[in-house]
């Protein structure tokens, strides 16, 4: 049983992208795999259940559907900052249910991966963060970085935070979200430089959004 904790230097930045595809990777290998995203904000009804497009993708890309009740506790309904999508509609989110769906979920698949929201420290209620979540999973974190103008600073900064938790950054995805970003092959090198950990892959741009297609220059860490 392995499981990572997907991180990102921001939102809108392919942790999901990336998170599929690594799920892809895994059941390319044989492996039995399955997403979680434990808390979301931004959800629409479809066919009688209110569903948050995130926890829709990561439960296509799965070797099995566990249901959204574990592998997305939280739906919340405003795609804003989860803290206040929280408030405003009365929800205290608490980690005991989160760690118990988790569990459940690492009993039924050999790697789980569970992607957080936003960048690493957005607010989940006045005293939690998704930071203090990912410790309290206990999860090596893989970081996603979107590869755009600004993204050197904020992968650095993420892999400070990650380690001043104690947590190991067991990797980093660079993640093609910009198609025109400037030298690429430049912020790649500066990137591979400073990171102190190893490159698990670039996921190129994907014109049709297709994570599947981006699979194959992945791996997972050892
Ligand atoms: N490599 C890529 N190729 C093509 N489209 C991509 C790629 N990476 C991300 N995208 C697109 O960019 C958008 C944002 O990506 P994604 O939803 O994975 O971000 P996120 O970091 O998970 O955001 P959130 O913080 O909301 O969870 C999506 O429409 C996604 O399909
Ligand atoms: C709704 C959006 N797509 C994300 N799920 C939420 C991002 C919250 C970011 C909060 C912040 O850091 O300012
Ligand atoms: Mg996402």
């Amino acid at each position: 049983m392995t499981a990572f904790f997907i991180a990102g230097t921001d939102t809108e930045i392919g942790k999901t992208f990336v998170t599929c595809a690594l799920l892809h990777a895994a059941r390319a290998q044989g492996r039995v795999a399955v997403g979680m995203k434990p808390i979301a904000a931004g959800a629409d009804m479809v066919a009688g259940e209110l569903i948050n497009e995130d926890a829709a993708r990561l439960r296509a890309a799965g070797s099995f559907d566990p249901g959204l009740a574990l592998l997305n506790p939280y739906c919340l309904k405003s795609p804003i900052a989860p803290h206040i999508a929280a408030a405003e509609e009365g929800v205290a989110i608490d980690p005991a249910p989160i760690l118990a769906a988790f569990a459940k979920l690492q009993a039924q698949a050999e790697l789980v991966l569970v992607e957080g929201v936003g960048g690493f420290r957005v607010p989940l209620g006045k005293s939690y963060d998704t930071a203090d979540l990912a410790r309290d999973l206990a999860l090596p974190v893989i970081l996603v970085v979107g590869m755009r103008l600004g993204c050197i600073n904020h992968a650095l900064l993420t892999a400070e935070a990650i380690q001043a938790r104690g947590l190991q950054l067991a990797g980093w995805v660079a993640n093609q979200v910009d198609p025109a970003m400037l030298r690429f092959e430049q912020n790649l090198e500066a990137l591979t430089e400073r990171l102190p950990a190893p490159l698990l892959g670039v996921t190129p741009f994907q014109a049709d959004g297709n994570a599947a297609g981006a699979a194959a220059g992945l791996r997972l860490p050892e």
